[in-house]
């Protein structure tokens, strides 16, 4: 053991996922048990770190959350504390940068090492409070699996699996009354979810982000289908895909968050735009929404917590700060949190590669991704 770390303090960022408790748990049990750190947790993400307000993390308040999804610290994808909306004084809110007062609550609390399991925004906030001096380490989730140099975040399997489930039992009712039906399926502005859940649930056609569709091209995937013999379809439509014209779904906007746009609606949509054009078939749609991230934590994110965690902990007792934990090819390594992000004002995504491997295979078996 190397660190002069004493006290660490855990937080967690953005849109829960399956995985966050497990790597609480890892972390906390390793801290303690092998390094003899003290374990704090920030609550509702940044927002706790600006009112101070923090838990004890002990063993045995972590040792059964070993496959709980969410997040025992919670969690907000909304307070930005270099962008914060604070009273103005005349019954009025204002931004503010007040992220001395984040640094200043660390230093009262006594705490060394600031370790934020969160996606691109929670890490952009990171990389933020790095700059700062604060010791920082980064520990990459989201079900959204867009974060640039980790292979995998943990949360997506968990998710993608509830997913491929969905599209499972559509396909059952789809054939029996030959019907066409189109699952949304969540991810902002990667596709991730909706391919692999997509193809691993065998939907005819698979629309993401990454991939512009016309409604034209998805009528006539079907009559191909209908020709084969195949008279039904399950389409998953990413909630941010778009039509070839730009046309987008967004379901609300929440002014307050820093990225406020959420994406809803898009299958809806593309039911009622394909049901004019191919009149021979009823078009349903669903969107399980939070459904797909609620829920138990996955056994393969289980593992993938438990490396991600302890890798954490090894960079802490390094002194590898600025870093977040990386899987690459297999193994556990570290990247700077400066290249994880980038210099945007928005962290960099990892979006799915139109001529990638996955998606030219799947054409190749005939799936359609609305594109021609
Ligand atoms: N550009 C930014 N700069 C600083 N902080 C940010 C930025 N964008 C988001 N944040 C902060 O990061 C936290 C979560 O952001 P966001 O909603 O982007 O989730 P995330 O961490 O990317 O996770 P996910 O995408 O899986 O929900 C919030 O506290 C938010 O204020
Ligand atoms: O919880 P909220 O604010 O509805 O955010 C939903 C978004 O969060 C995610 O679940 C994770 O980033 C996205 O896939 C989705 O668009
Ligand atoms: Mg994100």
């Amino acid at each position: 053991m190397n660190s002069k770390v004493k006290k660490i303090a855990l937080l967690s960022g953005g849109g829960d996922c399956p995985g966050l408790n497990a790597v609480i748990r890892t972390i906390t049990k390793i801290a303690i048990e092998k390094y003899n750190w003290e374990v704090i947790g920030f609550v509702y993400g940044y927002r706790g770190l600006y009112n101070n307000n923090y838990v004890e993390l002990t063993v045995d308040k972590v040792e059964d959350i070993y496959k709980e999804g969410g997040t025992i610290l919670y969690s907000s994808n909304k307070d930005n504390l270099f962008d914060y909306l604070v009273d103005d004084g005349n019954g009025g809110k204002v931004r503010k940068d007040v992220s001395d007062v984040g640094v200043e609550n660390l230093k009262k609390d006594g705490v060394d090492v600031l370790v934020v399991l969160g996606g691109d925004g929670t890490l952009t906030s990171a990389r933020d409070f790095s700059r700062k001096g604060v010791n920082v380490i980064g520990v990459p989730k989201t079900m959204d699996n867009d974060l640039t140099s980790t292979d995998l975040t943990y949360g997506f399997i968990s998710a993608m699996s509830v997913g491929t489930e969905f599209i499972d039992r559509l396909q059952t009712t789809a054939k029996s009354h030959h019907r066409v039906i189109c699952c949304e399926l969540m991810g902002r502005e990667a596709g991730w979810i909706s391919l692999y859940a997509g193809l691993a649930g065998n939907a005819g056609v698979v629309l993401i982000p990454e991939i512009p569709f016309t409604i034209e091209n998805i009528a006539k995937a079907v009559k191909k289908r209908d020709e084969a013999g195949l008279p039904y379809t399950v389409i998953a439509v990413a909630e941010g895909a778009k039509y070839a014209d730009g046309t987008k779904s967004i379901g609300k906007i929440v002014e307050d968050s820093p990225d406020p746009i959420r994406y809803s609606g898009l299958a809806a949509k593309v039911a009622d735009d394909l049901e004019k054009v191919i009149p021979n078939h009823e078009v349903r749609s669903v969107n399980p929404g939070h459904i797909i991230r609620g829920g138990d934590i996955d056994a393969y994110d289980r593992i993938l917590s438990i490396r991600f965690g302890n890798k954490a902990c090894a960079m802490i007792d390094e002194g590898l700060f600025g870093n977040v934990v990386s899987l690459k090819g297999g193994n556990m390594e570290y990247t700077s949190l400066e290249e994880v992000i980038g210099d945007a004002k928005f962290g960099k995504q990892k979006l799915v590669d139109p001529n990638g491997d996955l998606v030219l295979a799947a054409k190749a078996m005939g799936v359609s991704f609305g594109d021609e």
